[in-house]
């Protein structure tokens, strides 16, 4: 089993250039299911995640081609399979977005149910409910969902809650439906525009994405185009936060300084400087960090995305901090693994109440989820002595190309 070491280090300081967004690419993958031509997408993220979603693409007769890196041509013109099968699926949640493009493209898909994970049950009523009011026959039952539909047909949708992968499933089922859908309380994610986007260049008729309300005028066959991919504003994120924690003076390129605006505005009120460029941020701290309080919550307020991050951030700042996560009911797996390390923390229902200590300790840990993973990372930069951190499958799903990120900044981690 691989391990990511990581030994206490001096101030970070450097350039890391930030890759494609995964949040952004996994679902503009699914959507080029809905293309009759081959589509080209461009600064795709070196990320187990992308394999997976291009493994469920080929399984579903997408001929997919990784040109260069970074650069992946799909082709889904002569799509044959509408089954999307567990062994897939349960390699990862995002895999479910396929379910919208299959329905609007062959008006009939069976997909594995994605079940829960770590970070919470993660139910797709929502997706479901959205596919029944444009016309979806569905049933579940067996571990699977089967819909079929001899039309779909525009109809209004209020999401109960503004859901990132409801309102993309949704959106892309209804680019080939007929007539208008209007999808209320819609998320307002920049991974949300950026798929629309990419939809209205293959020759969809979205309206509203980044707004809670999207409209979609149903058109009768997209065809192909080429993208390139948002940054990931969760990666820029977590580089911000290791030259804030290390003392360091970093600057983040490829990053929409607009897309980290709540995280901007907490690592200011944390004491560190930024300096915000448009697309380039200069991270500058001197290591000394005023406690915050954070709140979760969708776009745009703080992504729940950073949370663990700036947990390991809060370990050490002077005072005591609090987060609450509102978006998964179970988020805080890293709390005992940062509590390895001699973080003070405690958790009361959907807050976790940290008190900054003067010094974290290196420890065997493990990365519960990716983003905990990230954490752990963090907290290992800044730790007396060594940080054994496992289950890096996990940090593999969502960080491109890692240690080599870090080392060049200066960080001593490597992989075992
Ligand atoms: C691949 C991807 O883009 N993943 C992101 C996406 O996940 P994902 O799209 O799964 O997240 P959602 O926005 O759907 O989930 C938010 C909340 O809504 C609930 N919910 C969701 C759907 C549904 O049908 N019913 C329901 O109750 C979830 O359980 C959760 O509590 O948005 C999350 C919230 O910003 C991020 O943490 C993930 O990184
Ligand atoms: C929770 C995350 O991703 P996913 O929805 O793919 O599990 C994440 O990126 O932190």
């Amino acid at each position: 089993m691989q391990k990511i070491i990581v030994e206490k280090s001096p101030p970070l300081k450097g350039t890391v250039r930030i890759s494609g967004a995964k949040n952004s690419v996994l679902p503009i993958l699914a959507a080029t299911l809905l293309s009759t031509e081959k589509c080209e997408l461009e600064d795709v993220p070196n990320l187990k995640d992308v394999d997976v979603i291009c493994e469920v693409l080929a399984a579903l007769g997408s001929d997919i081609k990784r040109t260069s890196r970074g650069k992946i041509e799909v082709n889904s013109a002569t799509i044959d399979n509408n089954e999307a099968p567990y062994e897939l699926v349960r390699k990862m949640r995002a895999s479910f977005l396929v379910m919208g493009p299959l329905l609007a493209r062959m008006g009939r898909v069976r997909i594995s149910l994605p079940g829960g994970c770590a970070i919470g049950t993660r139910p797709i009523d929502l997706h479901l409910k959205g596919f029944a009011a444009l016309g979806a026959d569905i049933q579940v039952g067996h571990g699977f969902v089967e819909a079929h539909t001899k039309q779909l047909r525009g109809d209004r949708i209020y999401l109960d809650f503004p859901s990132v992968g409801a309102t993309e499933n949704i959106m892309m089922a209804a680019t080939l439906a007929e007539g208008e859908t209007v999808i209320e309380n819609a998320a307002e994610e920049p991974e949300i525009v950026d798929l629309a986007n990419f939809l209205n260049k293959m020759g969809a008729n979205i309206k509203g994405a980044g707004t809670n309300t999207i409209k979609i005028k149903g058109v009768n066959n997209l065809k192909g185009t080429t993208h390139l991919v948002i940054p990931d504003r969760i990666e820029a994120g977590t580089y911000m936060i290791a030259a804030a924690i290390t003392g360091g003076d970093v600057v983040i390129e490829n990053v929409l300084t607009n897309h980290v605006k709540p995280i901007m505005a907490k690592l200011k009120e944390a004491g560190v400087s930024i300096i915000d460029d448009g697309d380039k941020v200069r991270v500058q701290s001197d290591g000394i960090l005023k406690a915050i309080d954070v709140k979760t919550l969708p776009y745009p307020g703080f992504p729940t995305d950073m949370q663990a991050q700036f947990m390991s951030m809060m370990s050490i700042a002077k005072g005591t901090s609090v987060i609450i996560e509102t978006v998964f009911e179970n988020r805080f797996m890293h709390v005992d693994e940062l509590k390895r390390m001699g973080a003070n923390i405690k958790i009361e229902g959907r807050s976790a109440i940290i008190q900054g200590t003067d010094k974290l300790l290196g420890a065997p840990v493990k990365a519960t989820d990716l983003r905990a993973g990230a954490a752990l990372i963090l907290a290992g930069l800044i730790a007396d002595g060594t940080t054994e951190i496992g289950n890096v499958y996990h940090l593999d799903r969502g960080y491109s190309d890692i240690e080599q990120k870090f080392s060049k900044l200066g960080a001593k981690i490597y992989r075992v």
